[in-house]
């Protein structure tokens, strides 16, 4: 039986700009997207009849066609038939760790991850660049996933141009468990809201390289400047979650107040919010601090780091 082990990390925006709207219904974006260590494990292995198989240890998590594992593997079934013949069906198990409908990436890099795994259990040889074109037919966030580290994506948040990697900056990063904010809905109340202060003409190059918030953010990205990144970050989806969501608001404020804390932003649309620190042990003060202050258990904390590298295979 042939079978691969793969880590799948989460990711946070360093900055969502939110530019314009497209005919598709989509948003235009210029987004920065960072890789953390806080990561799903995921197995997959050949079975002998031609389906697709998914378990979870997390409850609310599904196992059927609305988990975008099952969705990623029936993409590569309905591409590559004859190695589905070939290999047989999948049975994928996800050990889940990155919080569920959290602004995490969470089911993208899941899906990203069985892109990867399925490639390797078919020998199909498929680029990187081929295995995040078939991941932008699921979902935005899904290149990024395959790619990871620190990279810029627009479009629709599939078109990526990496950025210089990040390494070790240490995060707290905070989700309340009851909470999840559907990112549909995130976009359409702010197009509802700020729709008609769209400035920009999206066709033009020019006009998205002067994306005004994401700009600075590269600039500091690119002088490895942590204090500087964590001053500069923005996401626009704050603008519209924050006030729906006073508990995010609260969070937020609790982490900008503690000594050590550089930066605080909300990740993609929410609800976690993350807190760059100057460094691993303060992360650590900072998240015993947070815990004191919040003390509801249905707050769950997490010290991670950025990282250099999306989906990794762990072992066979
Ligand atoms: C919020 C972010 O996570 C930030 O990185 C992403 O923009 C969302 O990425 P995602 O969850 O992979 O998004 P998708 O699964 O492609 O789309 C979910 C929903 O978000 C909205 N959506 C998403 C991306 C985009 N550029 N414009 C949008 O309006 C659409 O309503 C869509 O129905
Ligand atoms: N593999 C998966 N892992 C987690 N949730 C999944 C998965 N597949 C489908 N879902 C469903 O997708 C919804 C969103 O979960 P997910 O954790 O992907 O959100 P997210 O981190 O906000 O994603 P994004 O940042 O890409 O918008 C959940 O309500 C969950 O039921």
């Amino acid at each position: 039986m042939r079978s691969y082990k793969l880590i799948a990390p989460a990711k946070i925006n360093l900055s969502l700009e939110i530019i314009g709207d497209r005919p598709d219904g989509y948003h235009e974006l210029v987004m920065i997207l960072q890789s953390i260590d806080l990561a799903d494990e995921i197995e997959i292995h050949s079975i002998s009849d031609e389906t697709i198989r998914v378990h979870c240890n997390h409850p609310q998590v599904p196992t059927d066609k609305s988990n975008l594992v099952y969705r990623a593997a029936e993409l590569m079934a309905t591409k590559f038939p004859q190695a589905l013949a070939k290999y047989g069906g999948v049975d994928i198990t996800l050990n889940k760790h990155i919080p569920v409908a959290a602004g995490l990436a969470g089911g993208s890099t899941n899906a990203a991850a069985v892109l990867v795994g399925i490639d390797l259990l078919w020998n199909l040889g498929l680029t990187q660049t081929e295995i995040e074109e078939l991941g932008s037919i699921l979902g935005s966030d899904i290149p990024f996933c395959v790619a990871g580290g620190t990279v810029i994506a627009t479009g629709r948040g599939e078109q990526l141009s990496p950025l210089p990697t990040l390494d070790h900056i240490y995060i707290v990063l905070g989700k309340y468990r009851s909470l999840e904010v559907s990112t549909a809905w995130a976009y359409k109340t702010y197009r509802q809201e700020y729709g008609s202060t769209y400035l920009r003409d999206t066709n033009d190059l020019a006009s998205r390289a002067a994306a005004v918030h994401s700009a600075p953010v590269v600039k500091a990205i690119l002088a490895k400047d942590a204090v500087a990144i964590a001053k500069t970050m923005h996401n626009d989806l704050e603008k519209v979650v924050l006030p729906s969501y006073p508990q995010v608001l609260q969070l937020k404020e609790v982490f900008a107040s503690q000594p050590g804390v550089i930066g605080t932003m909300m990740s993609g649309s929410g609800p976690s919010v993350f807190a760059l620190c100057a460094s691993q042990s303060q992360a650590e003060q900072i998240q015993q601090q947070v815990r004191q202050i919040i003390p509801n258990e249905d707050l769950e904390l997490f010290v991670t780091r950025t990282i250099t590298h999306g989906i990794q295979v762990a072992g066979k």
